[in-house]
């Protein structure tokens, strides 16, 4: 099967987006790896697929993590989505609406060349994320080998668990972010956020992405981060997340209200591959 995609990126967090609309696309879990493997293939942490709405939206966005599978959310995916479907002329409206795994999003071109995003109102009920707790709590105590961690754990539609750090250096990231990621209290596993809280309205961020390992930027994860940081009335409405792939800005109002994400979008390349 010959595929063309583009290759894009959203603060260094990087896809291989395809068009499942104008070509016939069934991708397997292997040829997703295949997709997403740095030497053997193309090389992104997510796999984006184009396709028609199910329901009366205008799209159907899928997400296939490098590990090959399918999740419910992507956050920096939904900005180079919008940005993919107006640059090869499939839509010309600026705000388009998109089914995702976890609902609906609706992504606008902004007359500046950034990308915002009402990525829904997140979740905390533990059954929502999933997570096994007794209760809902701002933050729960997880067993990690010889010790104990405490983490927020919210859902952005995907699952996240937020630790709050005083030092963003010298986070385990990729030592105890993965062992988080596997922890059996996520029966469908989690991202895992690391944040440092600078003042009110700005934060630095890294993620161990479930799926993918530590990515450059998290679209999901700071708005999740966000959103822990303003339950514990330890940030403001407003804040600016320093990824290691640039800034996004992050707003929300509380309560039942979504979450806005708004940062760049950029196509790298395109090209063809024959799996
Ligand atoms: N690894 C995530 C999916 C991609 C999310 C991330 N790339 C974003 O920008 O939100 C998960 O398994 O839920």
């Amino acid at each position: 099967m010959k595929l063309k995609f583009t290759k894009m990126q959203g603060l260094g967090n990087d896809f291989v987006v395809i068009d499942g609309i104008s070509q016939s696309v069934s991708l397997s879990l292997e040829q997703v790896r295949l997709l997403a493997d740095r030497h053997f293939g193309i090389g992104c942490d997510q796999v984006l697929l184009v396709e028609k709405a199910i329901g009366d939206a205008d799209f159907r966005y899928r997400i296939f993590n490098a590990d090959g599978g399918e999740v419910e959310q992507c956050g920096n995916g939904a900005r180079c989505f919008v940005r993919y479907v107006h640059e090869h002329g499939i839509i010309h409206k600026n705000e388009i609406r998109v089914e995702t795994l976890s609902g609906l999003i609706t992504p606008r071109l902004e007359a500046n060349g950034e990308v915002s995003v009402n990525m829904g109102v997140p979740r905390f009920e533990p059954s929502e994320i999933p997570f096994v707790a007794e209760a809902r709590a701002l933050s729960y105590l997880l067993d990690i080998e010889d010790r104990q961690i405490e983490a927020s754990v919210i859902s952005m539609g995907n699952p996240h668990a937020v630790r709050i750090i005083q030092n963003i250096e010298q986070a385990p990231v990729r030592s105890e972010g993965a062992l988080i990621e596997c922890h059996p209290r996520f029966p469908k596993r989690v991202n895992v956020g690391y944040m440092q809280i600078i003042n009110r309205n700005y934060i630095k961020l890294r993620v161990y992405e479930r799926g993918a390992g530590e990515t450059l930027a998290c679209g999901t994860g700071a708005c999740a981060a966000v959103v822990a940081g303003i339950s514990q009335n330890l940030l403001e409405a407003n804040v600016t997340v320093s990824t290691r792939g640039g800034e996004l800005l992050i707003r929300w109002d509380g309560d039942n209200q979504p979450v806005w994400m708004t940062g760049p979008a950029v196509t790298v390349f395109q090209g063809e591959i024959s799996l």
